[in-house]
């Protein structure tokens, strides 16, 4: 008996040995990354040792605050990219441009969203941000034309008026002590559904239960990351949906009441039967274009539903505000840290701008190179999305000797390619001087990629680079802004977007 107990569990080790070679077993049979030329892996890519014995599968399961800085610490002892073996599949963490250009310029198997992005899924569905495949080439050629450069101009005159009232309710509340994660929400969820959605928000809309929601969701997205168990749905959906299903509710509600309202706009206008998707630009100078009429327009053509409406609606709304909102939080945040480069801004304003800011257009805003390398650097040191994923569709080979098996996870962390001293000298510090162009030249293409890059970038840069230059102008022209808070007290978290655990505050003096 006993003779037999040893032969069959010295088979079994044996077995286990064999298969442990092409699976992390303790992970549920992960499986492992290998080389093109057989080399060890660790020749290639670093390995990250486990802090239990199911490979990196709980290293995450931390606070949002330290889940930041642990990814952040990782980088700096990993030094290359890295993988981690998590429970079902492996992740393979890119913190180089070199890494990140191999990825974000593969057609082929690298395009489809990473598993993240499914737990915005009962959020979102499938809209541009998260779809892969036919659908996703077809919605990116319906919605390319919505961000036309001349579509941009008209977008101009409500981000103008949007700033103007911005400015006004400054003006209005307490100078000396500006909480700045409470107003810029405001400012830029109005200003996306303006443009975006053609509607203006009222009091019956509720826009402060819209925000408080998103926040709800978000917390229970980072329960999903954190705990590698939800990534199962049917565990989400007994012990998480539920907590998030009023929240879920109210913003598809939100999203839909607009709809509904530009969708009585839009019929009301007769001559949108004339027009061709691709002519902007006798269509958009008819009346104020909005983005949601492009969505009209197909749906009336029969090229998408009211469902594929509302998914591109909310990924609209959540890429486009919250987004925004960190970029100008993080620029107003950077302007009162270092007051001489506030003041190069304020001389180039008045050196380029007209005196009268409702004649501000996209020319006199193009000239204001400094303040453009000024937004740049805010989002090389904080990207508003600090890390983006992608999944292994096939089985994948990259020219950097890796084998990717089908099904393995990317995720490539933007803010660790940016804080890479290898690209950005003395990289903590904060200089826009690094965006001139002869700073500039030279320097990796995937070095600086906070709009990604790729067939999968983002969609809306010019429209957040022109949205955060006027409401910049319109708020520098009036205020000077002052520190109430130094460099390091900033703690930054992880998010759906990037975020901070601590309220950011400004004081504002007004120019005379
Ligand atoms: C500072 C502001 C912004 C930043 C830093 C930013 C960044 C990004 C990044 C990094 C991606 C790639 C995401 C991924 O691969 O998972 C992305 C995609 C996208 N962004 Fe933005 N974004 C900003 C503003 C906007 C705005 C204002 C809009 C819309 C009005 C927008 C719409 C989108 C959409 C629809 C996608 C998905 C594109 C696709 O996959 O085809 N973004 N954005």
């Amino acid at each position: 008996m006993v003779f037999w107990t040893l032969v069959i569990g010295a088979i079994i080790i044996a077995w286990l040995y064999k298969l442990n070679k092409d699976y992390v077993v303790l992970t549920l049979f992960t499986k492992r990354v290998k080389t093109v030329d057989g080399t060890p892996l660790e020749n290639s890519v670093a390995l990250c040792k486990g802090r239990t014995i199911f490979g990196n599968a709980f290293d995450f399961s931390v606070s949002p605050d330290n889940m930041f800085d642990f990814s952040r610490k990782l980088a700096a002892e990993m030094k290359r990219s890295y993988v981690l073996y998590g429970l079902f599949t492996p992740f393979y963490n890119i913190i180089t441009a070199e890494d990140a250009e191999l990825v974000m310029n593969d057609q082929n198997n690298l395009t489809t969203k990473g598993i993240i992005y499914n737990f915005l899924e009962p959020f979102l569905n499938r809209g541009l941000l998260t779809s892969s495949g036919k659908k996703w080439h077809s919605r990116r050629k319906m919605l390319t034309p919505a961000f036309h450069f001349n579509i941009l101009g008209q977008f101009e005159e409500i981000f103008k008026e949007e700033s103007k009232k911005f400015v006004e309710s400054l003006e209005a509340g307490d100078l000396s002590s500006v909480t700045l994660n409470e107003i810029i929400p405001k400012f830029t969820l109005n200003a996306i559904c303006e443009t975006a959605l053609g509607v203006k928000l009222d009091e019956q809309m509720n826009a402060d239960q819209y925000r408080a929601s998103f926040k709800m969701i978000e917390e229970v997205f980072l329960m999903r990351i954190r705990n590698p168990f939800y990534i199962l749905d049917s565990l989400y959906k007994v012990f998480l949906a539920p907590k998030i299903a009023k929240h879920i509710s109210i913003v598809h509600n939100f999203s839909s009441e607009i709809i509904d309202k530009r969708r009585q706009v839009f019929a009301e206008e007769p001559e949108h039967s004339e027009d061709k998707a691709d002519d902007n630009q006798s269509f958009y100078t008819k009346k104020r274009y909005a983005m949601l009429d492009t969505l009209l327009r197909a749906e009336r053509d029969g090229l998408i539903d009211h469902v594929g409406i509302c998914e591109e609606v909310d990924t609209f709304m959540f890429e486009g505000f919250d987004t925004t909102s960190m970029a100008l939080l993080f620029s107003l945040m950077n302007l009162s840290l270092y007051p001489e480069m506030q003041e190069r801004c304020y001389q180039e304003i008045l050196e380029n701008v007209e005196d009268d800011l409702s004649q501000l257009d996209i020319q006199q805003l193009a000239k204001l190179k400094y303040l453009e390398c000024f937004i740049k650097e805010t989002l090389r040191l904080y990207p508003s999305v600090p890390v983006i994923g992608r999944e292994v569709a096939n089985e994948t080979r990259l020219a950097n000797n890796l084998i990717l098996p089908k099904g393995s996870q990317i995720i490539i962390h933007i803010i660790d390619i940016h804080r890479n001293a290898k690209y950005f000298e003395n990289p903590d510090k904060f200089d826009p001087e690094r965006f001139t162009p002869e700073a500039s030249a030279g320097r990796h293409p995937y070095a600086y990629v906070p709009f990604s890059a790729g067939q999968r970038n983002c969609i809306g840069q010019k429209f957040a680079m022109l949205e955060l230059k006027t409401v910049l102008v319109n708020i520098i022209k009036k205020f000077k802004i002052l520190p109430l808070m130094k460099d390091q007290d900033i703690k930054l978290q992880s998010g759906m977007v990037i975020r901070t655990s601590n309220i950011i505050k400004v004081k504002l003096e007004k120019r005379v």
